[in-house]
């Protein structure tokens, strides 16, 4: 149920906080006056001898080594043609964010006033003592060909026009399985390609050197069929042109064709030229963002066909993300001089490979699918499968090292894997697996505070990320004046104003229902009903009758008054048991739950032991190994105060009930971080080999303390409070929480319900939910 992006959008994410969406982050400490003078003068000054002694040193003492440069001058951006440097510069911020995210390489986006070929070469090359590898990008046929001819030939760093080798790779990859699944030769398949710009040509040079041939090929620009005659071309449309001119035009050249390959312009292809291909032909239409034949409409046309497009809402994503990242992580980290042909080879065929293996439930449950099999529907990995990095990247390093271009080859294989998966970053594989857990099953989810443009905004985003169905608690006017003005598409989610007469006989039945609960507990019947009136209550008792999955609340509220209701609407998981509250920590050494920070004051070791066994559950629901530190002031009995005996005690209470568990304390948090330590001092604790994941403090104040300057000290970005022990998910935010935490807890919440509400999960049982009923303009939209 993912929807479209709008543009509103669009422009609000790249001009929201800091503009654009990037930044610099030092890698030294650089906080003292000794760490100044190291970085800079007079410090700096030894590094800089060392390079001028050996330019090799650059490589150790700086960041050449990881840095490249994406450099465009704006002439073909996407396909959005000649807009110039500036208004290219959010692609290039864009390849940047993905060259960090997919594969740990930091970018420099370049964006150079310069069309004139022999000017913009002399310019990037005199960049070559900055980078470690240059990715040329969006630059105009047939000047692209010359400029990266050139940069090759004059640069000793790796450079790539990625348009041209990036769409080569990841479309021969695919195509190779198309082929194979068609039951098609190569080296006897008839090719038609639209397009003669530097996507294309290069495509069809690649498919050449993988054993097409060029006699079986039919090429076709603006100016119809590319033939040797025509006087228009450059030099590399004139090497591939047809040697004889033909009266032609693109629907003559796809009768029987076996492939047809678009890198050209929106919806040129029409479903009669693709009913008139061979059988079972293979349709790659390319163009971004709009294909040269709508993907829809091709499938419709007829059954034996595979189909792909480069956009990311339809099977069989052709898109060169798949390949940049990897190929320069493979490149960088043998420090090749190039990426030649070998290399490119070496990327087509593992991701082809790739494409044929099983497929890891994470990406299934990434694309909310069952079962990803290789076939007509998946010819090619998924951009968010986390093996794209340790496949590809060995790859083109190995064929780097073999065929002579690699200054530093690798020793150790697996430990490069091992390296690389770290490089991945386990907070944002943890994000992923959260969304992609929330998406595999999206719930009905309440915001109380839905008059609110923070919630308002996050309904929206959760709707559209398909992570949860929202309904919307508050003030129907006043919401819908506020989506208005802030272009805020509700898409008809069901609004409910507990407080108008409409719902006077739900907050009846919802009164009763509390009454029984409450009436030995001071609250009259009349009372009940009332307190229906408050949001918090009804949204609570909605979740507890099962007419929603999860609520989210405290946004505009105090923690006490926010929590009050779902205590007594729903109760607590195990009477007996406290309700605790933990935060997720993103942060640079992976994710760390901590807990308690919000609910418990001073607990005692027995509680604590309560708070330690729910905490450990809860890990597991994020698919993590609970490795528990108690946390003091004091190492394993080395201080007798009951403060440190408290948390010893405590951790004795939980190994007695769970004695698998992987906890251990009382320790000091830098020794439990510290493997060093512990081996030599503690060999005895079970924390010893082990990545501590999860902090449980000895009260409240500590707890809380330490998440928040973690938070805003440490950069870490934190999820909670998680309420843990209700029945049923609710959470409650904390006052003024960002747009994106309350994002990161509608996932949760989600998770959640996914464990305690299993009635209702597919989106035809939610259309037939009573709220969506009576508001069945939504059930039509959903
Ligand atoms: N899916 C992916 O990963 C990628 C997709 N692309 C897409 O491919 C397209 C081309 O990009 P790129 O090669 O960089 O750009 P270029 O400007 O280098 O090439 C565009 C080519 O398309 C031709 N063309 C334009 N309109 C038509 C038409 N109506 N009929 C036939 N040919 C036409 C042009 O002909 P002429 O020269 O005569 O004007 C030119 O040969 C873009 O849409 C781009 O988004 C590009 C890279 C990667
Ligand atoms: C994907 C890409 O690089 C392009 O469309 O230009
Ligand atoms: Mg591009």
């Amino acid at each position: 149920m993912q929807k479209k992006l709008g543009r509103e959008q669009a422009l609000e994410y790249h001009a929201m906080g800091r503009p654009g969406k990037i930044e610099v982050i030092p890698t030294k400490e650089a906080k003292t006056q000794r760490d100044l003078s190291l970085a800079y003068s007079p410090g700096v000054a030894e590094p800089c001898l060392e390079i001028k002694k050996n330019v090799e040193n650059v490589y150790k003492y700086t960041a050449k080594g990881n840095l490249v440069a994406v450099i465009s001058n704006g002439t073909a951006v996407l396909g959005l043609g000649d807009i110039g440097p500036e208004a290219g510069k959010p692609v290039m911020e864009g390849k940047g964010v993905l060259f960090k995210i997919f594969a740990d390489i930091d970018v420099f986006d370049i964006e150079i006033n310069e069309k004139d070929p022999e000017k913009f070469v002399q310019i990037v090359k005199a960049l070559e003592p900055t980078f470690g590898g240059i990715n040329l990008e969006d630059i105009k046929a047939p000047e692209c060909f010359y400029i990266e001819k050139e940069l090759r030939k004059q640069l000793a760093i790796p450079v790539m026009h990625d348009d041209q080798h990036g769409t080569a790779i990841i479309s021969a990859a695919a195509l190779l399985n198309a082929l194979e699944l068609q039951k098609k030769k190569i080296e006897k398949a008839r090719f038609v390609v639209s397009g003669a710009g530097a996507a294309a040509l290069s495509c069809l040079k690649l498919y050449l050197a993988l054993g097409a041939k060029l006699e079986n090929v039919m090429i076709f620009d603006v100016n119809g069929f590319v033939h040797a005659e025509r006087t228009d071309l450059g030099e590399t449309a004139r090497e591939l042109a047809s040697p004889k001119k033909r009266d032609i035009n693109l629907a003559g050249a796809m009768k029987d064709a076996d492939v047809f390959i678009g890198l050209s312009a929106g919806n040129i292809v029409t479903a009669e030229m693709v009913k008139s291909m061979a059988k079972n032909p293979i349709v790659f239409a390319m163009a971004n963002p709009t294909p040269e034949i709508d993907y829809e409409i091709a499938i419709a046309s007829r059954k034996d066909i595979i189909m792909a497009t480069g956009r990311s809402d339809y099977p069989n994503q052709v898109n060169n993300v798949l390949g940049f990242p990897y190929i320069f992580r493979g490149a960088l980290d043998v420090r090749a001089s190039a990426i030649n042909e070998e290399m490119k080879l070496a990327a087509v065929h593992a991701l082809a490979e790739m494409a044929r293996k099983p497929v890891p439930d994470i990406v299934n449950l990434a694309y909310n699918e069952k079962n990803i099999a290789f076939g007509p529907d998946y010819i090619i990995p998924k951009p968010l499968d986390p093996r794209l990095l340790e496949t590809v990247a060995p790859a083109v390093a190995k064929a780097a090292i073999e065929s002579g271009v690699a200054k530093s080859p690798i020793q150790d294989w697996d430990a490069y894997k091992v390296e690389l998966n770290k490089r991945l970053g386990l907070d944002n594989q943890l994000m992923r697996v959260l969304g992609s857990k929330a998406r595999s099953q999206p719930k009905r989810l309440v915001f109380t505070e839905a008059d609110n443009l923070k919630i308002l905004k996050a309904a929206q985003l959760v709707f559209e990320e398909g992570v949860a169905y929202p309904i919307l608690l508050g003030d129907e006017k006043k919401i819908h004046q506020l989506a208005e003005e802030n272009q805020i598409d509700l898409e008809g989610f069901p609004i409910i104003d507990p407080k108008d007469k409409e719902f006077n006989e739900k907050r009846i039945q919802y009164g009763e229902i509390f009454f029984k609960k409450r009436q030995r507990k001071g609250v009259s019947k009349y009372e009940s009903i009332k307190m229906m009136r408050d949001r918090n209550y009804f949204g609570s008792m909605m979740v507890e009758t099962g007419e929603a999955d999860a609520m989210l609340s405290g946004l505009t509220r105090n923690y006490a008054d926010a929590i009050r209701p779902a205590l007594q609407v729903i109760g607590k998981e195990d009477s007996a048991q406290k309700i605790a509250g933990m935060y997720l920590l993103l942060t640079k050494k992976g994710p760390l739950f901590m807990a308690d920070t919000t609910v418990n004051f001073n607990p005692t070791a027995e509680e604590l032991a309560d708070i330690t066994l729910m905490v450990a559950k809860e890990v597991r629901n994020f698919n993590l190994t609970p490795k528990i530190a108690m946390l003091s002031y004091s190492n394993f009995g080395s201080s007798a105060s009951p403060e440190a005996q408290l948390m010893a005690k405590a951790r004795a209470i939980v190994k007695e009930r769970n004695p698998s568990l992987i906890v251990d304390g009382e320790v000091q948090a830098n020794i439990a971080f510290n493997q060093d330590i512990l081996k030599d001092n503690y060999p005895f604790s079970e924390l010893v080999g082990q990545d501590v994941n999860t902090l449980i403090f000895p009260n409240l104040a500590a707890g809380n303390i330490a998440y928040n300057i973690l938070k805003e000290v440490g950069g870490a970005d934190a999820i909670g409070p998680i309420l843990l022990g209700l029945k049923k998910p609710v959470h409650i935010l904390q006052l003024g929480s960002s747009v994106r935490s309350i994002f990161n807890m509608a996932l949760v919440a989600v998770i959640s319900a996914q464990q305690k509400c299993k009635n209702i999960s597919t989106e035809e049982e939610v259309k037939k939910s009573p709220w969506w009923k009576k508001f069945n303009k939504v059930a039509r939209e959903i």
